[in-house]
């Protein structure tokens, strides 16, 4: 499933127009289609119905959804917003077709009064004043009556967006519907996955109006939904003859006095999901805690002063015997580590967290060659702005432009964390993440889950898949989680301890 922006939308359906074949008409009819046999499963028969309807082609959809929830027999009002003058092109192709079908409208600039009454009278609202093609702040009437929609009773379904919405990254908004439910037409798009226009989406599905997948590969459309599908598709199986060598030799490189524990989740988290060996290097005077909590682990002692490893313990390391490291959980920030030093000359997967995105932002133009192997950085929303030089609020606002910018500068896999994880590649391919729920928003979490790309990039014959399913699984251990016990309570441990269960749900 891809995801897009309005522009690449509208590239899109003009290339299924022109270079396909398929009018606009008929891509309007199977719009309303498809999102009317959605409605259709919802509504109950007793229901009243609104269908407000706006001048653009979103509107046209609404005449469909209308022309086949009269045909139905459903009591249906279909409210058109604008002068009729204004609806043109395509939409008026439909607005025709509904009239020529018997069917009446009323028109929201005689009767508002009327529009009013039946606005908080309505059990469902459907929502096809405005799509992809809405510019600035609401004007009027629509900035009136997406308030007096949102404050209604009715249930709100929204076709393609909630009116008023942007569907890309960084477009401000001030108002827009609140959804219940939204019905995207063919792919969603970049606003589905960001806080805060995800919340006005409610719940979400997406409805196929037959665009083939040629017209999004030819308008380069290079953003997707991480499946389940392509997870199981692409998880390891052990092999009859497999030895622990088969599955993996990694090393965690983390751990301080101050914060012991998060080399532990990290070991833990590599061991529950399939690595062969696994190695922490760590301060000496914590080994005990990883020993005491990952027995299957063994550990390399690193000389330390006030608690934390320093440069010398860690540039002396052979890594010639591990196919892959992770570093930086719990390391601490005391004492300056080059990374870039560290790692020249290993060509296995380097997956870089927490403390370490701090040592690498101290050095990050040593990092724009790339390196012989692939690396994975994984940071939060705060370690992203810090590596960036922008706040977490332009991060936030720019979730999937800054990520690609980034992996494309520095060579290296972006795993960008929050709600909606998204992946980006060095070459600007991008998968967002479905899976997770807040109870992952605790400390540990993050640790647990490079312990997990760690382990599933040493499984997988392209590393990207297994960085891909290990995000993917991280959020599906906590979702199930959260199917019996509170999402404040579950914690970081618990989700190791569900990794048998979520992996052995996807066989
Ligand atoms: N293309 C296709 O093949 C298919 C497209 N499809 C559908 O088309 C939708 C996109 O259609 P679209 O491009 O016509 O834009 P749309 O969102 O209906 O709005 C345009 C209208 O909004 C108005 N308007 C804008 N800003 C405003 C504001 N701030 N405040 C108030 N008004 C504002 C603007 O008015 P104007 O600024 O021109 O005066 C214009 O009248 C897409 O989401 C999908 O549902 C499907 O049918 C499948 C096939
Ligand atoms: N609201 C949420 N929905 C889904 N996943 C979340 C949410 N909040 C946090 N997460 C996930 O939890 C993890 C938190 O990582 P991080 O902030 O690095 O934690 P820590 O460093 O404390 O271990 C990330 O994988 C992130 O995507
Ligand atoms: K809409």
């Amino acid at each position: 499933m891809y995801v897009v922006t309005g522009e690449r939308m509208r590239q899109i359906d003009r290339f299924t127009m022109d270079q396909v074949g398929i009018s606009e008409t008929t891509l309007m009819e199977n719009a309303g289609t498809a999102a009317y046999l959605q409605i259709e499963s919802i509504v109950t028969p007793e229901s009243s119905i609104a269908v407000l309807i706006g001048a653009g082609n979103n509107g046209g959809d609404g005449f469909v959804i209308a022309r086949r929830l009269k045909e139905a027999g459903f009591d249906t009002d279909v409210w058109i917003i604008p002068p009729l003058e204004k609806i043109r092109g395509t939409a008026r192709v439909h607005m025709d077709i509904f009239i020529r079908s018997g069917h009446t409208f009323f028109q929201y600039e005689d009767s508002q009064a009327i529009f009013d009454r039946a606005i908080s009278s309505s059990t469902y609202i459907i929502d096809t004043m405005l799509g992809t093609g809405v510019k600035g702040a609401l004007k009027a009437p629509y900035d009136r009556i997406v308030e007096e929609v949102n404050c209604s009773r009715a249930e709100v379904i929204a076709v393609d967006l909630p009116s008023g919405l942007p569907a890309e990254e960084n477009e401000p908004f001030e108002q827009a519907v609140k959804a219940c439910r939204t019905i995207i037409l063919q792919a969603p798009k970049e606003t589905a996955f960001l806080y805060p226009y995800a919340e006005y989406y409610g719940e979400w599905t997406t409805a196929d109006i037959g665009i083939p997948c040629k017209a999004f590969e030819a308008c380069g459309a290079r953003s997707r939904v991480r499946t389940e599908n392509e997870v199981r598709a692409s998880l390891p199986y052990r092999k009859a003859d497999g030895h622990k060598g088969t599955y993996g030799k990694g090393l965690v490189i983390g751990g301080s006095e101050q914060m012991p524990g998060a080399v532990s989740l990290t070991t833990r988290a590599a061991l529950r999901t399939g690595i062969g060996l696994v190695t922490a290097a760590l301060p000496a005077s914590i080994t005990a805690t990883v020993t005491g909590t990952a027995t299957e682990a063994t550990c390399l002692p690193l000389q330390s002063n006030q608690g934390e490893m320093i440069s010398e313990s860690l540039t002396g390391l052979d890594l010639s015997s591990y196919d892959g490291a992770a570093i930086g959980p719990g390391m601490g920030r005391s004492h300056p580590l080059s990374f870039s030093r560290i790692f020249s000359g290993f060509d296995g997967l380097v997956v870089i967290d927490a403390d370490g995105l701090y040592h690498l932002a101290e050095e990050l133009n040593a990092w724009r060659d790339g390196r012989g192997g692939p690396t994975v950085i994984t940071p939060h929303p705060g370690e992203m702005a810090r590596l960036t030089g922008k706040t977490i609020e332009d991060v936030e606002k720019n979730r999937f432009s800054l990520s690609r910018q980034f992996a494309s500068e520095y060579k290296m896999t972006v795993v960008l964390k929050g709600a909606y994880t998204i992946v980006t590649t060095p070459d600007g391919r991008q998968w967002v993440n479905p899976t997770g729920n807040p109870g992952l928003a605790k400390g540990g979490s993050g640790d647990t889950l490079t312990g997990m790309i760690l382990a599933a990039g040493l499984q997988t014959d392209d590393f990207l898949d297994g960085v891909l399913n290990a995000v993917y699984i991280h959020g599906l251990a906590a979702d199930q989680l959260i199917h019996e016990r509170d999402e404040a309570s579950i914690t970081a441990s618990d989700v190791i301890e569900q990794l048998p269960f979520a992996l052995a749900s996807l066989r």
